[in-house]
């Protein structure tokens, strides 16, 4: 039985096949994606809302984090990776050829399975981002670390030892680490790429809160294997299967009473 957390915004129901501009945070057009010969997306289409959560589940190799990383164009550093289709971002193709990739990723954050912090302190974590674009003034810099400490849930636990090693906290804390860089350079939009999958369950719990926290500034896309993961953190929820998108509805609905007989065999446990 999967629970759903019915304190969030869900009440009220979006229609998400007729979204409005102001509504749409991302839409995906007609998107195919090959890797090589073998076709991993078939024509996803779908409009992710503003400052929601949105959520992809489906079996392992379904293409949910092939679709997660095609937001940030993170596909484009595999050489044997063909893409048809479109992402709007402000209404503007990301795959158009006058896009700046390293804008779109600024603004268009991610994070993945496994915390991935740099060798460095915690507070030279957080302003990494900052100081590749050339910020050097610490009292901005300060501030930044303070500011995305405290919206990652990281501060009261680091504040006092902000000049060591972030390799020295734990998984949980390097993943909020990790959340706290992504948003130091202010992304509209966070990829989370099974953020808890290597946590433990207080850990995750922890990184799940921070999810209903961060949605109130961002829009957040998450792939997670965990059903009931989805159905705790997530408004709308994409089930995927074999490359296409089955069905995309509020996560209510999907989890309750899903349109399609291969969701509810998902959900229910047939298969995956
Ligand atoms: N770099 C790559 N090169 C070739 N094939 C790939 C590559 N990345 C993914 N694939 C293939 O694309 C398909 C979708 O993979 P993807 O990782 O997106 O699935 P997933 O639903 O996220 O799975 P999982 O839950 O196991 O992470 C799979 O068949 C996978 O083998």
């Amino acid at each position: 039985m999967i629970s759903l957390n019915t304190e969030n915004s869900r009440d009220t129901k979006l229609d998400l096949a007729n979204l409005t501009a102001e509504q749409t945070a991302l839409e995906v057009k007609n998107l195919d994606l090959y890797y090589g010969s073998k076709q991993a997306l078939f024509d996803v289409s779908m409009k992710i809302p503003k400052g929601q959560v949105t959520a992809f589940i489906g079996p392992s190799g379904c293409g949910k984090s092939t679709l997660l990383r095609c937001i940030n164009r993170m596909n484009d550093l595999v050489d044997i990776c063909k893409i048809s289709g479109e992402i709007l971002l402000h209404g503007q193709n990301i795959y158009d050829k006058s896009v700046d990739v390293a804008a779109l990723r600024r603004n268009v954050g991610m994070v993945f399975q496994r915390p991935n912090p740099f060798p460095k302190s915690i507070y030279e974590n957080v302003v990494y981002g900052l100081r590749l674009q050339g910020i050097k003034d610490r009292r901005v810099l300060d501030e930044a670390v303070e500011r995305s400490l405290r919206g990652a849930a990281l501060w009261e636990e680091v504040k006092d030892r902000l000049q060591e090693n972030a390799f020295g906290l734990s998984g949980g804390q390097q993943q909020r680490l990790v959340i706290a860089r992504a948003i130091a350079i202010e992304p509209e939009v966070l990829l989370l790429d099974e953020p808890t999958s290597a946590l433990d369950p207080i850990s995750t719990l922890t990184i799940e809160e921070l999810i209903n926290d961060l949605k109130s500034r961002y829009t957040v896309v998450i792939v997670t294997h965990n059903m009931q993961q989805a159905a705790r953190v997530s408004d709308q929820t994409a089930f995927m299967y074999m490359g296409d998108m089955v069905e995309y509805a509020d996560t209510n609905t999907l989890f309750t009473t899903p349109a399609k007989k291969q969701t509810e065999d998902y959900i229910t446990g047939r298969y995956g």
